[in-house]
C-alpha cells in the first residue's frame, strides 16, 4: 500500500520568496515526487460579483480564502484520491473556469501567506516552514512582480500595500512564524536552507520507501 503523502507547509509574507523556495526544492526531485498546492488558487470564487466590487476585497484577510475546499482537497490527496485544483486569475480577481486535475504524490508542498493561520491546515502538516524576508524587500519584489505579471500599476500596488497587505501581514501573517519548525531568511537564494529542506525530504522518502 502507498504511504500517506508528507505535507510541507511553506508560509511567509507576500513577496517573501515562498514560490521561489518551493521551486528550488522541487528542482531537486523528479516531477513525480512533489505536488505543489498554492493557497492562492483557493481564494473564494468571486465570479458572481461585478469587477469593481472585486477590487474592494481584502485579499490578505483569512476570510478571503476558501480553506474548506483546500482542506477537503488535502484530505482527499492524503487518502490517495485525485482532485481538481482550481485556477486563480489575479487580473480578474476570481477563479478561472479551468481546473487542473492532480494526482497525489509522495510529498505535498502547501504554499501560501496564511497557511499557518488555520489550525485545521497546520494539523495536516508534517513540516512547517516560514520564509522570513524584510518588508522593504517584499514590497520591492511585489511591485515588480504585480506590475509585470498581475496586471497592476504603481499606484494600485502602493494603495493595496498600505491599506490591506501591510496591516494584515502584521495582524495575521507575521504571528504565524511561531508555529514554524524552520524559518528561512531571504527566501529562494538561501541555498543552505534549500539544501537542508531537500536533505530532510530525501530522508523521509527513503524511510517511507523502505518501510
Ligand atoms: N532572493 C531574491 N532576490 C531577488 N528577487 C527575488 C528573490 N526571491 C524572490 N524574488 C522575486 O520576487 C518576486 C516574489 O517572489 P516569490 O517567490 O513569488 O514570493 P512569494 O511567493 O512569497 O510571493 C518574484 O518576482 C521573484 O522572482
Ligand atoms: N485578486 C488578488 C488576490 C491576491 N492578491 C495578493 O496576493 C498576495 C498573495 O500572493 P503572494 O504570491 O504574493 O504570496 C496577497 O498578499 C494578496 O494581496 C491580489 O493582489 N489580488
Amino acid at each position: 500500500m502507498q504511504k500517506k503523502p508528507v505535507v510541507i507547509g511553506v508560509a511567509g509574507g507576500s513577496g517573501s520568496g515562498k514560490t521561489s523556495v518551493t521551486r528550488s526544492i522541487c528542482r531537486r526531485f523528479s516531477d513525480k515526487t512533489i505536488l505543489v498546492i498554492e493557497q492562492d488558487y483557493y481564494y473564494k470564487n468571486q465570479s458572481h460579483l461585478p469587477f469593481e466590487e472585486r477590487l474592494n476585497t481584502n485579499y490578505d484577510h483569512p476570510l478571503a480564502f476558501d480553506n474548506d475546499l483546500l482542506i477537503q482537497h488535502i484530505h482527499a490527496l492524503l487518502n490517495q484520491e485525485p482532485v481538481e485544483k482550481p485556477v486563480y486569475d489575479y487580473k480578474t480577481h476570481t477563479r478561472s473556469n479551468k481546473v487542473i486535475p492532480v494526482e497525489p504524490k509522495e510529498v505535498i508542498i502547501l504554499e501560501g501567506i496564511l497557511i499557518l493561520e488555520d489550525p485545521r491546515l497546520v494539523d495536516l502538516m508534517d513540516i512547517k516552514v516560514f520564509v522570513d524576508t524584510d518588508a522593504d524587500l517584499r514590497i520591492i519584489r511585489r511591485l515588480e512582480r504585480d506590475i509585470k505579471e498581475r496586471g497592476r500599476n504603481l499606484d494600485s500596488v502602493i494603495d493595496q500595500y498600505i491599506n490591506s497587505v501591510r496591516p494584515m501581514h502584521l495582524q495575521f501573517v507575521e504571528p504565524t512564524k511561531r508555529y514554524a519548525d524552520i524559518i528561512i531568511p531571504e527566501g529562494g537564494q538561501n541555498q543552505v536552507a534549500i539544501d537542508i529542506m531537500a536533505t530532510k525530504i530525501e530522508t523521509i522518502l527513503l524511510k517511507n520507501r523502505t518501510k
